[in-house]
């Protein structure tokens, strides 16, 4: 998979390059490349930005910068891209949408800062690509960057051979709706609290169940939007306690 990036703070993403990406980028799994959008004004101020048409707070990014770097990132390789813009704005992105881009054979990340990009940089390429406009979270940032560091890596470790063990990718929280019950690990006992007694029984059924228990129970509290989201087959008898 190729990952574009273009942002006005590439150093922001060099964490792209380090531990578990640094490995799947020199397996050749990922390649990234990073874009500086200033790179593509033409005033010696390298302005990005202007005042909002109809006056508010804040500034707008310009639509012509954003224009001739994407053309020129889009350009640079044959792939064709998704084009991937994070905002507040976006539709949510879920576990869901992580499995998605993870099929995608290229990214590209428009990382948007101020009060946003023109709508009509989005408007002309949507034309011409899938283009999403996806939030991480409900809350504002002040840049995409961040944004984009999440998702290259909820992406990325679903790509064969960027983890170590497959299986945990496929075994995940959100892969079967639910939140993640508790973990344990050694020792047996720690500051005077136990291990659950079932989890050392070798009792594999019961494990199971009490693991499934455990998550089900989680997601009722935390998260009781997740739990009225599965379909209706997601839950068996067992599972109706919650
Ligand atoms: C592309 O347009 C953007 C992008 C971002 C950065 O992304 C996020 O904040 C984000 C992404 N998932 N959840 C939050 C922020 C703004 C923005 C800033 C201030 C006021 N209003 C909007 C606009």
């Amino acid at each position: 998979m190729r990952i574009d990036v273009v942002t006005i703070f590439p150093g922001y993403l060099a964490p792209l390059r380090e531990s578990l990406l640094g490995r799947a980028a020199d397996a050749g799994l990922i390649e990234v490349a990073l874009h500086d959008l200033r790179s593509w004004t033409h005033d010696v101020h390298q302005t990005v930005d202007d005042a909002p048409y109809g006056g508010g707070p804040g500034m707008v990014m310009r639509p012509q910068v954003w224009g001739e770097a994407l053309d020129a990132v889009i350009a640079s390789d044959s792939r064709p891209p998704r084009l991937v813009v994070p905002a507040p704005a976006g539709r949510s992105f879920t576990q869901a949408t992580a499995r998605a881009y993870a099929t995608e054979q290229r990214l590209v990340f428009a990382c948007g800062r101020y009060e946003g990009i023109d709508q009509r940089v989005v408007d002309h390429y949507s034309r011409q690509f899938p283009v999403d406009e996806v939030s991480i979270g409900d809350y504002v940032l002040v840049g995409g960057e961040a944004a984009v560091l999440v998702i290259v890596e909820a992406v990325a470790r679903l790509l064969p051979g960027v983890l170590g063990n497959p299986r945990s990718a496929a075994e995940d929280s959100f892969s079967d709706g639910l939140l993640e019950g508790p973990a344990y690990t050694r020792p047996e006992v720690w500051r005077g609290q136990a291990v659950p007694e079932v989890l050392r029984s070798g009792n594999h059924g019961a494990i199971a169940r009490w693991r499934r228990d455990r998550a089900l129970e989680r997601t009722a509290k935390r998260r009781p939007d997740l739990l009225a989201a599965l379909p209706e087959d997601r839950l068996d008898a067992a599972d109706q306690a919650f």
